[in-house]
């Protein structure tokens, strides 16, 4: 059940070589092969060169979900910043849609899984460009879309920018989830406490947080969700150290706020959540039950309705 998964960090590097060798075969591009030029634990830092158009975002959406589908994944949340592509005649809100129309195919070619999709501001945005997005959000509810998220660059922007955006989100009935803490940079006292003001559904990485504001997360909302990425934070070297020093060791067993394992850009740290679950039992060292409860508890932080909600509560009380 990833909740925190960016859907072009998604993508596997064989759906990128197969996009690629498409357009190279219709000479659309003069690209090198990404399977050669981009080795696993290094970001896709160009992917937009090789997605930008309805076609190859409609290919890869698809792929992205299929793999996840194959991983075990029977309900997920996608995110994205939505882009526009105006020499292919795609604008930001035909992004969106692209995205969506994808999904539901997907989810028609594999019906184990659901999936619904959180649109990201990124952090260099402008207001008015995060109040677009909203809008965005907004108009396409009824298809899927359920929150909003900041993402992006940690060292850039000014996070107060954002405040009348989300609270748009919050008063339009879209949840709202937020990198958190994600680097030294970007977790100034100052920035925390505008976050928490915002009181977030769901925040993300949650990573350089001081003792004070470990207890404000768990005073904010009753209940508040964490999406935590071992490989992706281990890998970056976000934290210091290995699987055993990340701190879903510390949140886990708190009282109070929800853990929940995500895999941030499967597609650049190649640990499907399969491998995440794996990962925490044998540094952490979950029972059964242990493994069982937290996923369980992973259902009340999903953004979807409480029809979504029994359905995944027979899935992993069947399970179990
Ligand atoms: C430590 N991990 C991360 N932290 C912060 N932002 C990240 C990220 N991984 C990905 N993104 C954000 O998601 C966008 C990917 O395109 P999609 O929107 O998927 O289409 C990136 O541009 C970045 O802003």
């Amino acid at each position: 059940m990833p909740l925190h998964a960016h859907l072009s960090g998604s993508i596997s590097r064989q759906c990128l070589h197969e996009i690629w060798r498409g357009k190279k075969a219709a000479n659309k591009t003069d690209l090198e092969d990404p399977l050669v030029i981009m080795p696993l634990g290094e970001p896709v830092v160009d992917i937009n060169s090789y997605v930008h158009d309805v076609e190859s975002l409609h290919y890869s959406t698809l792929s992205v979900v299929e793999d996840f589908a194959n991983d075990g994944v029977v309900y997920l949340e996608l995110r994205t910043t939505p882009r526009s592509f105006p020499k292919e005649g795609l604008d930001k809100k035909g992004y969106v849609d692209a995205v969506l129309t994808a999904i539901d195919v997907a989810q028609q070619k594999y019906p184990s899984i659901q999936v619904r999709l959180i649109l990201s501001i990124d952090r260099r945005n402008t207001l008015a460009e995060a109040n677009e997005l909203v809008a965005f959000a907004t108009y396409f509810i009824s298809r899927g879309v359920v929150a909003v998220d900041l993402c992006g660059d940690p060292a850039k922007g000014d996070v107060s920018l954002f405040t009348p955006a989300f609270e748009a989100a919050k008063a339009q009935g879209l949840k709202i989830t937020i990198h958190f803490a994600e680097a030294e940079c970007s977790a100034s006292e100052t920035e925390l406490q505008t976050i928490l003001g915002w009181k977030p559904d769901r925040l993300g990485h949650v990573i350089h947080v001081p003792e004070h504001i470990r207890k404000q997360i768990a005073a904010v909302r009753p209940g508040i969700g964490l999406e935590l990425c071992l490989s992706c934070n281990v890998q970056l070297k976000m934290i210091t150290g290995n699987f055993d020093a990340h701190h879903f060791g510390e949140w886990w067993r708190v009282d109070g706020p929800v853990v929940v394992p995500c895999t941030d850009d499967v597609g650049v740290f190649g640990s499907p959540v399969s491998n995440e679950w794996r990962l925490i039992q044998e540094y952490f060292h979950l029972e059964r039950e242990d493994v069982l409860s937290l996923a369980r508890k992973g259902i009340d932080v999903i953004f979807d309705g409480d029809a979504q909600k029994k359905r995944l509560r027979e899935i992993m009380w069947r399970t179990g």
